[in-house]
């Protein structure tokens, strides 16, 4: 029997960019919430052994009926987020005991079992790893005055995506060393790299959006459909 993983699924942002009253987690993506879409990805892989849920204070009564609902049996903690996304990674931690934990972004449904299984094997060898594509634009870092100040090589560039993956040690130790620094980051990898520990990237797909903006929306039911018509083509096994 394989290694079995612990996933925190973080989902008690207020999605203000969305600007949506409803927070984006829960806006309705094909016939299910977002955040439902994601849940299921990885209750249906035989790697992940527990779930830890983290939503805001108001919405956990509702997250715990669609646990119900869906059936989604390898949730067994639904808690409390905090004032900032790494917060909340540091509140769902807590109630996960297996060795390998992963956090993911409860608003990137599209993720595939195949990326998920690609940074698992990746963080196993290593420690650490994080899902990535190679940036397609090029990116410039830019002044307060708007004025261009360096253009890093492309080729170097990765956009970074969930899930995470690191033994859980390593990552309750970065956490609680960042809290104790009042550090933030933006992502989990910044405050294990902050340690001195080598983070990894394991390429992923470009379908695995995080669901942050107006636009995304549409993208998102486009890219459910035709996963749908693929599958049912026989093509590929996307979920
Ligand atoms: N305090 C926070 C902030 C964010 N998140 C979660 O982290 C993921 C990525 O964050 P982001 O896309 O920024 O979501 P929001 O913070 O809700 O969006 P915004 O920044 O537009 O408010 C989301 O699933 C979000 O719900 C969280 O659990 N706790
Ligand atoms: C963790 C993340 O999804 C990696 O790209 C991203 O940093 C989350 O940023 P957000 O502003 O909390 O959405």
């Amino acid at each position: 029997m394989g290694v079995k993983w612990g996933v925190v699924i973080v989902a008690a942002g207020r999605g203000t960019r969305m600007g949506t009253k409803e927070s984006k987690q829960y806006l309705q993506l094909g016939d299910k919430p977002i955040l439902v879409h994601t849940l299921e990805l990885f209750q249906s892989m035989d790697l992940v052994k527990e779930m830890s849920l983290v939503v805001g204070d108001d919405d956990i009564g509702r997250c715990r009926e669609w646990v119900r609902l869906y059936e989604l049996t390898k949730v067994t903690a639904v808690v409390a987020g905090g004032k900032e996304r790494q917060h909340s990674v540091h509140g769902g931690l807590k109630s996960l005991s297996t060795d390998w934990v992963m956090v993911h972004d409860g608003v990137r449904p599209l993720v595939t079992t195949a990326a998920v299984r690609a940074c698992c094997a990746a963080a196993e060898q290593s420690g650490a790893s994080v899902l990535a594509v190679p940036v397609k634009d090029t990116i410039k870092q830019v002044n307060e005055a708007g004025v261009i100040v360096s253009t890093p090589d492309r080729r170097s560039l990765w956009a970074i995506q969930t899930p995470q993956a690191f033994r859980r040690v390593l990552l309750l130790e970065a956490h609680e060393r960042a809290l104790a620094d009042g550090f933030i980051g933006t992502d989990d990898a910044m405050v294990v790299e902050r340690l001195g520990t080598p983070v990894t990237v394991a390429e992923g797909e470009y379908t695995n959006i995080k669901i942050t903006t107006p636009e995304d929306l549409p993208w998102a039911e486009f890219l459910l459909a035709k996963r749908r018509a693929d599958t049912a083509e026989g093509k590929g096994g996307h979920g």
